[in-house]
Order: C-alpha cells, then sequence, then structure tokens
C-alpha cells in the first residue's frame, strides 16, 4: 500500500501535524510527496518520503501518474480552498485520475483522519485485489 501526500501552503502546518500524529501508522507505507510537501514532513518526522517535483512544477502530475500505475493506494491531499493555484489544471486531473482509478482520495484534515484510521484497520486491503485482478486482465 503506498500513500501520496500534498499540501498546498496554507495547509503545510496543518499536514505536519497530522504526519506527527499518525508517524507510526505512516511508517508503515511507502510514502510519496511533492516536492515542498515531502521537505516540510521529513524536517519534522522519521517518516521516509519519495520526493517528487514541487505541484507547480508537475509534481501533482506525477502523482497522478502513479496512480495511474496502480502505485498509489491512497491520496491525502490538503488543499487550500481560499487561495487560487496557477497549477489549478494539474490539481484538477489529478483528483480526476483518483476518480477513474477508485483511488481514495481526502482533499481535508477531517477525511484524512477518517481514511488514515481506515487504511491502519484494514480497510483499504480491497486495493491490493484489484491491482492482483486488473493485473490478470
Ligand atoms: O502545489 C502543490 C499541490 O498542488 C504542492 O506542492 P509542494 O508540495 O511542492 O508545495
Amino acid at each position: 500500500m503506498n500513500i501520496a501526500l500534498i499540501a498546498h501552503d496554507e495547509m503545510k502546518n496543518t499536514m505536519v501535524g497530522f504526519c506527527i500524529g499518525y508517524e507510526e501508522i505512516l511508517k508503515k507505507y511507502k510514502v510519496y510527496a511533492t516536492g515542498t510537501t515531502g521537505k516540510i514532513i521529513m524536517d519534522a518526522t522519521d517518516i521516509n518520503i519519495t520526493r517528487l517535483a514541487s505541484g507547480p512544477l508537475g509534481g501533482d502530475q506525477q502523482i497522478g501518474s502513479l496512480v495511474v500505475s496502480q502505485d498509489i493506494d491512497l491520496v491525502i491531499f490538503l488543499r487550500d480552498p481560499l487561495t487560487s493555484q496557477a497549477h489549478e489544471p494539474d490539481i484538477q486531473a489529478l483528483i480526476r485520475l483518483c476518480d477513474v482509478y477508485h483511488v481514495p482520495v481526502a482533499t481535508n484534515l477531517a477525511s484524512a483522519e477518517i481514511f488514515i484510521k481506515a487504511l491502519d484497520r484494514g480497510e483499504l486491503s480491497w486495493r491490493e485485489v484489484r491491482k492482483t485482478k486488473s493485473q490478470r486482465v
């Protein structure tokens, strides 16, 4: 199970708090993050993160590509709903791909907490079954 973590600038403190709070769970999985989000999480925790490009420089698209290749099982994307982003098309494209590939995507802290607890209880294990089946076709 692989997780992608992304936070817009206004949400980065929230993301760090989330990662500190759920560090022991997050450490059990492979974690990807966009560039700056990954850096601040690694500065604050012992979570090992594969950092991609910064969001505005294509990081959201890189995560979208991992969604397509079935390499991401959960996206936690703490979006800033009050600030327009120059790369809004990339953000929409990533969320669309999550819908296309049935990848759970949390866009705020409340849903992120529900999803991470569900993951820890094994409630996303259907993702593994789905991947195995799609490899057969
Ligand atoms: O802009 C982002 C997501 O759209 C996040 O990118 P950074 O993690 O590089 O700040």
